[in-house]
Parts: C-alpha cells; sequence; structure tokens
C-alpha cells in the first residue's frame, strides 16, 4: 500500500481534481494541498472537501510535501518546472506531470531541475472535453492507460513508487520514451482533435447564412466532434509543443484527403468501398471496453414512446434500484415517431445493472461502444 503524507496539487481543475479525489478516495493521502490562479476553483476544491488546504503560493505549498503533482497546461508546467528548480524540497520529494505531450517538458526538467530532484513525467490517457474542478471524479482514471515517461536519470525507486501510486488508483501503467509517447499520441489525439475542430469549423462557416447546418448538425456530427469543446489554452499547448509529429502526421492527411478527392473526381466505386471496408474491419477491431481507453462514460440507447414524463420514469426505475445515472436525454437525431433516450453511467458495472433492469421493464436497450 502506497501511502503519502502531503501531496500537492498545481492545478485544480478537472484532472488534478480528480487525482486528489482518487488518491483519497483509496485512502493514499494524509493531507493534499492546493494551488491554483484560480482563487474560485480552489475555493470550491476546499468546500467540496477535495483539498485540505488552499496554498496561497507554490513555495509555501511544496514544504515538506512528498509528492508534487503538476496539472496546469504544457506552457505552464514548464513555468512551475522552473519555479520548483530554486524551492527547497523534502529529500525523496516525487515531481510528476499529467501534462499531454512529454519530449519538451521531460527534456526541460533534466535541463532546469537540480541533480537531486526527482522528476518523473506523466500521462494519464483519460480525460474530457470538459474543465475545472466540478467536472473531476474519483474514477476517472479506473482502467485507463496511465503513461510514465523517466528520463534517463529518473530515479528507478521514484518510477516504481509512482507505478504503484496509479496503479492503486486501478489504472494501467506503461513506462515509455517521451518521444514516442509524443509520436503515437499525435495521431491518437492531437490529430484527431484538429480534425475535430476543423469538422466544426466548416459546418460554422457554412451555417453563417444557413440555420439548416446547425439544426441538422446531430447524431454523427456531434459524436465526431465531442472533442472539439475542449479548452482551446490546453490544446493550443499541445499543438505547440509536439510540433514536428503534428506537421508530419497533416501532410499525410493533405495527401489521404487528395486521394479521396482523386476517387470522387473519376467516381471510382471500388477504392472508395474498399476504403471504407478497410476502416471499418480496423475500427470495429478495436476492443469494445479497451483497458486504456479514454473513457469515463458508459453509455446506452433505450428506445421509447415520445411523450411527456418519459425521463422522469426512465430515472425512477433506475433511481428505485440504487443505480447512479450520470446523464439522460433524449436523443436528437431521429425523425422517426418514437425516440431514443441516451443514459449515461460512470461505471460499467451501473451500466450493466441499468441493462438488465430496463429489460426486465420490456424495453429496447442498444449498449453504445
Ligand atoms: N482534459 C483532459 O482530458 C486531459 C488533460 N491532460 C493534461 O492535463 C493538464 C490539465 O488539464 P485539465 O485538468 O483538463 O485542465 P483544467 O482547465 O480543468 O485545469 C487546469 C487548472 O490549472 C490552473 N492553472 C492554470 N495555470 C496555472 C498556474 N500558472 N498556476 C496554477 N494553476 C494554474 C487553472 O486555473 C485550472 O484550474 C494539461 O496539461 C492537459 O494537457 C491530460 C490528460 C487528459
Ligand atoms: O475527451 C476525450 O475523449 C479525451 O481523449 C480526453 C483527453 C484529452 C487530452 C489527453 O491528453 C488525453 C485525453
Amino acid at each position: 500500500m502506497i501511502h503519502f503524507n502531503k501531496i500537492v496539487i498545481v492545478g485544480c481543475g478537472l484532472i488534478g481534481g480528480s487525482l486528489a479525489m482518487a488518491f483519497r478516495s483509496h485512502g493514499m493521502v494524509n493531507r493534499i494541498v492546493g494551488v491554483d490562479i484560480d482563487t474560485h476553483g480552489l475555493d470550491k476544491a476546499l468546500t467540496m472537501g477535495i483539498i485540505d488546504e488552499a496554498a496561497d503560493s507554490l513555495e509555501n505549498a511544496v514544504l515538506m510535501a512528498d509528492l508534487v503533482v503538476l496539472a496546469v497546461p504544457v506552457q505552464q508546467t514548464i513555468r512551475q518546472l522552473e519555479l520548483l528548480a530554486g524551492l527547497p524540497l523534502k529529500r525523496g520529494c516525487i515531481i510528476t506531470d499529467v501534462s499531454s505531450t512529454k519530449k519538451e517538458i521531460c527534456g526541460f526538467a533534466n535541463k532546469c531541475l537540480p541533480k537531486d530532484t526527482v522528476f518523473v513525467g506523466g500521462h494519464p490517457m483519460a480525460g474530457s472535453e470538459k474543465t475545472g474542478i466540478t467536472a473531476a471524479s474519483p474514477r476517472l482514471f479506473e482502467n485507463a492507460v496511465y503513461i510514465l515517461t523517466p528520463g534517463t536519470s529518473s530515479d528507478t525507486i521514484a518510477v516504481d513508487k509512482l507505478r504503484q501510486t496509479f496503479e492503486q488508483i486501478r489504472a494501467q501503467v506503461l513506462v515509455m520514451d517521451p518521444a514516442q509517447h509524443d509520436q503515437v499520441v499525435a495521431a491518437i489525439s492531437h490529430i484527431p482533435h484538429v480534425v475535430a475542430a476543423l469538422l466544426v469549423d466548416q459546418v460554422a462557416d457554412l451555417g453563417q447564412n444557413n440555420p439548416l447546418y446547425s439544426r441538422l448538425a446531430a447524431g454523427g456530427f456531434r459524436d465526431v466532434t465531442r472533442i472539439a469543446s475542449g479548452s482551446p489554452v490546453m490544446w493550443r499547448d499541445i499543438l505547440l509543443t509536439n510540433r514536428e509529429p503534428i506537421l508530419q502526421l497533416l501532410r499525410d492527411w493533405v495527401r489521404r484527403t487528395k486521394e479521396v478527392a482523386n476517387w470522387l473526381e473519376e467516381a471510382n466505386p471500388q477504392d472508395i468501398e474498399t476504403f471504407f471496408t478497410r476502416t471499418r474491419e480496423w475500427r470495429d477491431s478495436l476492443p469494445a471496453k479497451a483497458k486504456g481507453a479514454a473513457r469515463i462514460y458508459y453509455e446506452m440507447t433505450i428506445d421509447v414512446e415520445d411523450k411527456p414524463g418519459i425521463i422522469g420514469k426512465v430515472a425512477t426505475i433506475l433511481g428505485e434500484h440504487g443505480i447512479n445515472l450520470r446523464n439522460i436525454g433524449i436523443l436528437e437525431n431521429r425523425e422517426e415517431v418514437n425516440g431514443q433516450l441516451l443514459l449515461s453511467f460512470s461505471s460499467y458495472q451501473d451500466q450493466a445493472e441499468a441493462m438488465h433492469l430496463l429489460l426486465g421493464h420490456g424495453y429496447k436497450v442498444h449498449v453504445r461502444e
């Protein structure tokens, strides 16, 4: 069992707040001290019992700390490392971060921190498009991959301690090289973000003089663009600290987009179908409950009669059986008379119990992967 006397969380937002909640709910810490430039958010974290103390300065916060977690946007992480380099830390104190890019951070930490300061880069592959302490959840990291990127000089004892720490909050820890990390996340996270934003931008431009674009932008469009609602500052910093891999992939996108345009110009059914078959097969082969998927919702839809009170009726059935519903709403992408309700849960277990119960009440249930 890993246990810390004092943990400092710098940046008490979605990720920092969720880590604090997870450490506390697993009984891993005596005292959590929060640091944040947003005093309202920090007060909220205190009132909600997520932190024990709101520090007035980084310097006071890190006194006698055993673990310091930097959970701020990437450029701010660099700034905090610079500040930490000049502060007296307890012997054996571990500094880690949660930033979405790793090569620049780890290189900077290696250069700027005194040799006896222990830094291990980190990146939880879990989160959402939401920001701030009110979106934090103690279960955010359950089954998510948590990447650690130790530098060549990182202390193996500290890496091992962090591995156990994140395993204790039920994450799956993977240790990898910072450059390799950045290359892979550029493809599976950063490019999808840019593409989602481009899709939104195109439709927003088209919709300027025609309300039909936003009126019809439901269903698939909403699904593939959810991530475009993420924090602009966070994504700006991610792009700027992972330029080369993202640029390479964007050039590859241009080439691939031209290829699709060529098939269309030639009205080439064979290549278009082969493309969709190949991509569908790969997409369908992804494990449904992938360990490490950045997932915090478990969703299902049910077919319902489109009449008043239906949401309350379904919510009551679940509530009476102690099943925690995270969200419930009507899906608006259907034109039929009957509607669909979208239900989301915070755990797989809640989803499974709800499915069983609703099937028992005669509802047609579809689990969304
Ligand atoms: N949002 C996500 O899904 C994920 C985000 N990350 C990384 O986690 C980090 C934090 O992101 P979120 O928690 O999502 O953002 P957030 O916006 O919810 O929280 C960031 C917090 O940092 C505070 N902050 C900003 N500058 C500060 C400074 N100089 N000193 C002290 N506090 C400061 C903000 O006031 C805010 O409370 C980023 O580096 C991001 O790349 C990593 C995995 C997933
Ligand atoms: O919203 C989602 O699905 C995400 O993928 C969130 C996310 C954002 C940034 C990361 O570095 C990791 C995960």
